[in-house]
C-alpha cells in the first residue's frame, strides 16, 4: 500500500446522478479547478455573520408593503405580496430556494434558536440557511413535521418585488465581505505553496473566514485550557531514534478498523464545514477519496449524507459520527440509513450530552453553538437556547444503548469521547469495537486532561486493552538491552491479544507528523484531526484537504525514517520516553 490512492477510481452511480449539481456548484467556486488555480471566490458569499442579520429585526414592514403592490400570482404559486403580508401577525413564513415555508410551529423547535427565524420572517433566507444546513434538509422525511411547505414563490415576481424580501445587508457585513474578498485574492496570489505545515493552515484560514466561522471553528470550552494542553502534551513525549537501520523506503499506510488508510490519520467529525467553504464536507469526502484516508462524517454536517455518499469512490471507507436522538424511531431510521449506505464504522459521541460553554461564539452571537444532531425537539423556557441546540440529543444515553445500537446494525461501533481508563474498560466490556480518546477538541468540559494523558493512563492501568507489542514500557527495557539488534520486543507467547478486536484512536491537538507517530508508539491505532481539516478545506476546498494529507504523509514518513523505522507496524513504545509533567 505504498501509493497514496488506495481506492478505486470509479465513482458510484449516485455520484453520476448528482454530477449536474456538482458542476454547477464547482463553477460557482468549488475546488476542482486546475491545480494551479485555487477557486476561492464563492466562499466570500457565505461569510455572513449571523449577528448582523439578528440585529436588523423586521421593523421596516411598512416600506416593504408599499414597495409590493398586491398582485395576484398564478394559481399554485405564492405571490411576493402574500409573503410580505406575513411579516406581521401569527404566521411566520420564509422563502428558501424559491419555495415558501411556514415556520410558525417550528420556531421553538429550531436548534439554532427562534430569534434568527423571527428576525428574518418574510425574507428569502436562502443565503443564511444554505451554509448551515444539509442540502436535503427540506426534502422528504428530513423536513420537520412542524414545518409546512406552502408552495413555490411566484417565478414571475419582478426584481422590485423581490427586493422587498431580500435579506438585508448591513454596512458592517459588506465591509467584512470586502475584507475577505481582498484576503482571498491575496492568498490566491501566494497559493498553497506558502502552507508547509498544519499550523500554517490555521494562520492562513483566520483572515479568510468570517468572524462567525472563525469563532465557531477555533472556539473551545471556558478558558480553552484543554484545547491548548491537548497540543502541548505531545511536547512531553520525546523520541529515542535508532540509527543505521536501512530506512531507504518508508510507508505510512495502515488499516483503521479494518479499512485501508494511506496514513494513520482520519478526518475527525466536525460540523458546519460550509461556514468555511461553499462545498463544505463534500471537499472532505473528495479529498479523503483522492488521498486514501478516512472521513468521519459529523451528525451536524452541513452537507446531506447522500451528497457525500455520491462523492465516494468505489471502496472508499466512510465513518459516521452519531448523536442518538431521544426519539429512538428517528435514531433507528438514521442507523438503517447508515447500514444501507454501507458505512464502515459508527462513532458514537459520548462526551456531548449537552453543549460546552464556548465563549468566542457567545460573545459574537449571544447564544450557544454546538452539536444538535440535526434534530429538533421542543425546548422549554428553563432550558434556553444552549440546551435547545442539544435538545434532540439524548442526555440519558447510557451503556445499554450501545447494546441497542448493536442489536440493529452490524457496523463496527467505537465510542467517541472516552476520557478515563475506566470508561475504556467499560467500552470494551460493553462490546464496542474501539474507542476514540477525545475531549471534543476541548470544546466540552474545560480543564479535562489532554487526550494524550488518557492514553498514558490506559497504558498504565489497563495495558491488556493494547496490542501486546505496545504493553511494554517506554524507553529501554531488559529485552531491548539484551537484544539491541532487535527493533521491536520479540513476540511474547504469554502476552495474549484481547479475544476480539478493540482499536484505540485518539484526537485533539494533533498538528504534526511527529505527534501522530508519538501517539502510535504509545499504542494508538490511529489519530483524528478536526480543526486542521476544517481549516484546510476553508482555505482551498478539496485541494486544501489533499495538501493537508500530503503534509501529514511527508512528516510521518520523515519521522519514521529518522526514528529508524520503515513502516507503521515497526513502531513500538521503546521509540519514545515520556517526561513527567
Ligand atoms: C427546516 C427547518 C430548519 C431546520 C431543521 C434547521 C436546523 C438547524 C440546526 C440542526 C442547526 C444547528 C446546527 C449546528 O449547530 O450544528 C441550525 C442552526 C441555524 N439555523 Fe436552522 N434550521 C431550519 C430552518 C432555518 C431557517 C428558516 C433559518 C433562517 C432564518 C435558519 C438559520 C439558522 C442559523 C443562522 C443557524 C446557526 C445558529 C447559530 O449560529 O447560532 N434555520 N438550524
Ligand atoms: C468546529 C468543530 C465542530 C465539531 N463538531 C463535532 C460534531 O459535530 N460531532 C463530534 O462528535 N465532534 C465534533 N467536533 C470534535 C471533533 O470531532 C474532534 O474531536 C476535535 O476537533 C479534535 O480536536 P482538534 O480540533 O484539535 O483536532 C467538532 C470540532 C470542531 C473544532
Amino acid at each position: 500500500m505504498s501509493t497514496s490512492r488506495l481506492f478505486g477510481t470509479v465513482r458510484t452511480a449516485a455520484r453520476s446522478a448528482a454530477s449536474g449539481v456538482r458542476r454547477a456548484t464547482t463553477s460557482a467556486g468549488g475546488s476542482r479547478a486546475g491545480p494551479s488555480r485555487l477557486a476561492l471566490g464563492a466562499a466570500v458569499a457565505i461569510a455572513v455573520p449571523t449577528a448582523l442579520y439578528l440585529s436588523r429585526g423586521s421593523t421596516e414592514l411598512d416600506s416593504r408593503a408599499v414597495a409590493v403592490k398586491p398582485r395576484k400570482a398564478k394559481a399554485g404559486v405564492v405571490s411576493v405580496a402574500d409573503v410580505v403580508q406575513r411579516a406581521e401577525g401569527d404566521a411566520v413564513w420564509v422563502v428558501i430556494n424559491g419555495e415558501v415555508y411556514d415556520m410558525t410551529k417550528f420556531l421553538d423547535d429550531h436548534p439554532g434558536g427562534r430569534d434568527i427565524i423571527l428576525a428574518n420572517r418574510s425574507r428569502d433566507v436562502t443565503p443564511l440557511f444554505k451554509p448551515r444546513h444539509p442540502s436535503d434538509q427540506l426534502e422528504g422525511p428530513n423536513l420537520p413535521d412542524s414545518v409546512a411547505k406552502i408552495g413555490p414563490l411566484d417565478p414571475a415576481a419582478s426584481e422590485a418585488e423581490l427586493d422587498a424580501i431580500r435579506l438585508q445587508i448591513s454596512a458592517e457585513q459588506l465591509a467584512e465581505e470586502e475584507r475577505i474578498r481582498a484576503e482571498r485574492a491575496a492568498f490566491e496570489e501566494r497559493g498553497l505553496g506558502s502552507v508547509i505545515n498544519m499550523r500554517d493552515f490555521e494562520r492562513v484560514a483566520e483572515p479568510l473566514l468570517s468572524t462567525v466561522a472563525w469563532a465557531y471553528y477555533a472556539s473551545a470550552g471556558d478558558d480553552e485550557i484543554t484545547k491548548n494542553t491537548n497540543a502541548s502534551a505531545y511536547q512531553r513525549v520525546e523520541f529515542r531514534p535508532r540509527v543505521l537501520r536501512r530506512v531507504g523506503a518508508a510507508d505510512a499506510s495502515t488499516t483503521l478498523l479494518g479499512c485501508p488508510s494511506s496514513i494513520p490519520v482520519f478526518i475527525a467529525p466536525a460540523a458546519m464545514a460550509k461556514l468555511g467553504h461553499p462545498l463544505g464536507e463534500v471537499n472532505l469526502t473528495r479529498g479523503a477519496g483522492a488521498t486514501g484516508i478516512i472521513q468521519a462524517i459529523s451528525s451536524n454536517a452541513s452537507c446531506g449524507i447522500d451528497e457525500m455518499v455520491a462523492e465516494r469512490l468505489d471502496g472508499q471507507p466512510l465513518f459516521y459520527q452519531l448523536y442518538v436522538n431521544r426519539d429512538r424511531k428517528k435514531a433507528e431510521e438514521l442507523i438503517r440509513r447508515l447500514d444501507a449506505n454501507k458505512f464502515d464504522a459508527i462513532m458514537l459521541t459520548a462526551d456531548a450530552p449537552v453543549g460546552g460553554k464556548r465563549e468566542r461564539d457567545l460573545r459574537l452571537k449571544g447564544e450557544f453553538e454546538g452539536p444538535a444532531g440535526g434534530v429538533s425537539v421542543k425546548s422549554d423556557d428553563t432550558q434556553g437556547v444552549s440546551q435547545a441546540m442539544f435538545a434532540g440529543v439524548d442526555p440519558d444515553l447510557n451503556w445499554d444503548d450501545l447494546k441497542w445500537i448493536r442489536s440493529i446494525t452490524s457496523i463496527p461501533i467505537m465510542i467517541k469521547g472516552v476520557q478515563t481508563v475506566e470508561d475504556a474498560l467499560q467500552a470494551y466490556n460493553a462490546g464496542a469495537d474501539g474507542i476514540l480518546i477525545s475531549n471534543h477538541g476541548g470544546r466540552q468540559l474545560d480543564t479535562t486532561r489532554p487526550s494524550l494523558d488518557v492514553l498514558l493512563e490506559i497504558r498504565k492501568h489497563a495495558p491488556q486493552l493494547l496490542r501486546p507489542e505496545f504493553r511494554a514500557p517506554t524507553g529501554p527495557t531488559a529485552e531491548s538491552l539484551a537484544h539491541p539488534e532487535r527493533l521491536t520486543p520479540a513476540d511474547d507467547a504469554s502476552a495474549k491479544p484481547l479475544p476480539r478486536r478493540f482499536e484505540i484512536f485518539i484526537d485533539g491537538g494533533i498538528h504534526r507528523g511527529t505527534d501522530v507517530v508519538k501517539a502510535l508508539c504509545l499504542g494508538a491505532n490511529g489519530v483524528g484531526v478536526g480543526r486542521g481539516f476544517l481549516f484546510a478545506q476553508s482555505v482551498a476546498g478539496e485541494e486544501g484537504v489533499e495538501h493537508a494529507v500530503n503534509i501529514f504523509k511527508q512528516e510521518i514518513e520523515l519521522a519514521l525514517r529518522l526514528l529508524g523505522a520503515n513502516k507503521i507496524s515497526d513502531l513500538r513504545p521503546s521509540f519514545v520516553e515520556v517526561k513527567d509533567k
